[in-house]
């Protein structure tokens, strides 16, 4: 696409979830779960995180925090989950047992009443990414803001592969956020 024709991010965001809502109907989808659940365990693995920041699904996103959902106990290190706060549009991260969240955040996704903590290393579910390791989300601003306030913080975006965005077709802001990789069923980028 040329420079003429780039899409704004609204309309970008759009086109993208509407890719990946398909894409989560599709057959496919279950291999690729099994795929990235496969590389984001080995990435995982070699960051060796202190405190680890999951997220609970929402929409056709990857859900993070199944891989160590009931977790028996092999995981060495501690679990966190997002709460996010609508009218600041802020977000912390707290502690998570591991066992099935039974509350909401205020934007009605599941998180944990754990101890507010910060990870050193915490997963970003994307809607776009670039390989350059932009990342558009759904325009809350809320990780951007939260890693600008904690910017040696190792940020993993997490995505279905139909979120590749080419870095000619997203402008990056001043605000963005870059992440250190972003891990699909098909590898890390
Ligand atoms: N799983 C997950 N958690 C996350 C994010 C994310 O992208 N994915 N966020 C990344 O920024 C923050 C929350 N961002 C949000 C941005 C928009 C809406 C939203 O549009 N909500 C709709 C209802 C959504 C639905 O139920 O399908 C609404 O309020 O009308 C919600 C949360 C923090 N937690
Ligand atoms: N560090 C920041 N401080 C203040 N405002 C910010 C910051 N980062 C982002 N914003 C604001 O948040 C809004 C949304 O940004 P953007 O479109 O990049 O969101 P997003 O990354 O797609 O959303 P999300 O992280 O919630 O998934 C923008 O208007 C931007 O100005």
């Amino acid at each position: 696409m040329s420079a003429s024709t780039r899409l704004t991010r609204p309309a970008l965001r759009a086109q993208l979830l509407a890719a990946r809502e398909r894409f989560a109907a599709s057959a496919e989808v279950s291999a690729a779960t099994e795929a990235i659940a496969r590389e984001l365990r080995q990435v995982i693995d070699r960051l060796e995180p202190e405190c680890l920041g999951l997220y609970w699904a929402m929409r056709s996103e990857f859900n993070a925090a199944s891989l160590w959902i009931d977790d028996k106990g092999d995981t060495t290190f501690p679990l966190a989950l997002p709460f996010a706060r609508r009218e600041a549009r802020q977000m912390h991260y707290r502690l998570w047992d591991g066992q099935a969240p039974r509350l909401k955040d205020e934007c009605g996704i599941a998180t944990s009443d754990g101890a507010e903590v910060v990870p050193d290393v915490v997963l970003v579910p994307c809607v776009g990414f670039t390989a350059s390791g932009y990342r558009l989300g759904y325009g809350g601003g809320y990780f951007d803001r939260w890693l600008a306030a904690h910017p040696h913080v190792t940020a993993v975006g997490v995505a279905w592969s139909v979120g590749l965005v080419a870095d000619a077709d997203f402008t990056p802001e001043p605000h963005d956020q870059p992440l250190a990789c972003v891990v699909t069923e098909r590898g890390v980028a």
